[in-house]
């Protein structure tokens, strides 16, 4: 029988696979391009290919009428860039929050090594007990990031997935290493579908080149912010990763499908 959970990580993936585009980065780093109009961002992304996007509860008024029908997921921590400490990420909503601003599922992010991991690590508990309470689906950020960390580590990576399914999540997004064989270890350290961020943004190639990489590495798919809502046409940039992760097409194919410049 299917459970709610399945149910609905449906409806922010495909078969397994995700193009997700987190947007709450509003929080971080404040109404940075592609957030401003953010409507007309999100209208872009879900006619583009993604699966799904992101946001903090407070967004989620500006998110229904342009999501095109695909899955919306509330984001339930935060911190800022010009705060004491951007990895003293703060709860910020509920899961009962998420559902009633019409969620599809909740996510949370933890950084895993840093000062703040003990009570992180805690709150990512609380956040899937409740969630899987009410069948809502858990998206686990978990970057590996604290003093001495190497924050592209596949060791620290691999970890810090595995605790993301130790704590109950379902879904877990962490940074990548820099290729896929050394991803492969990283994937291979959980039995969750491990999607990864894209960081800041990259030339086009930079980005489809790194969601290859990925899904080489049997990874299930991207939680890619600024690398798409930051591109001049958020619309292709998310078509060409789609192309990727949902047809398995090569770098230069979804370019080249999506219209956009093999050199760029
Ligand atoms: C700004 C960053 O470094 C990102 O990796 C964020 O930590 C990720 C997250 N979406 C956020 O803005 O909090
Ligand atoms: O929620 C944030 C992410 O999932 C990743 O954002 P990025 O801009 O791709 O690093």
């Amino acid at each position: 029988m299917t459970s709610g959970i399945d149910a609905r990580l449906e409806r922010i993936g495909t078969d397994g696979s995700y193009v997700i585009v987190p947007m709450d980065h509003g929080i971080t780093m404040g109404a940075v391009q592609g957030l401003k109009d953010i409507e007309s961002t999100i209208d872009g992304v879900t006619s583009g290919g993604a699966d799904a996007v992101l946001t903090q509860k407070g967004i989620a008024p500006r998110v229904h009428e342009n999501k095109n029908g695909k899955g919306y997921i509330v984001h339930l921590n935060g911190s800022t860039t010009i705060g004491p400490d951007e990895n003293d990420k703060r709860v910020t909503g509920t899961v009962e929050e998420a559902i009633r601003v019409g969620a599809d599922a909740v996510s949370f992010h933890i950084n895993v090594g840093s000062d703040h991991e003990p009570d992180q690590l805690t709150q990512l508990s609380d956040v899937t007990e409740t969630a899987e309470r009410f069948g809502m689906p858990v998206l686990a950020m978990a970057y590996a990031r604290g003093p001495g960390v190497d924050p592209e580590d596949p060791e620290a990576l691999g970890h810090a997935v595995r605790l993301a399914e130790e704590l109950g999540a379902d879904v877990v997004k962490t940074g990548y290493s820099g290729d896929a064989e050394s991803f492969q270890h990283v994937v291979e350290s959980t039995r969750l579908p491990v999607v990864i961020a894209g960081g800041s943004k990259g030339t086009d190639r930079d980005t489809i080149e790194m969601v290859r990489g990925v899904m080489d590495a049997g990874g299930a798919g991207v939680s890619m912010g600024r690398s798409i809502f930051q591109h001049e046409d958020p619309e292709a940039i998310a078509h060409a990763v789609a192309g990727v992760v949902h047809h398995d097409l090569s770098t230069d194919e979804a370019l080249a499908e999506a219209g956009l410049a093999l050199e760029a």
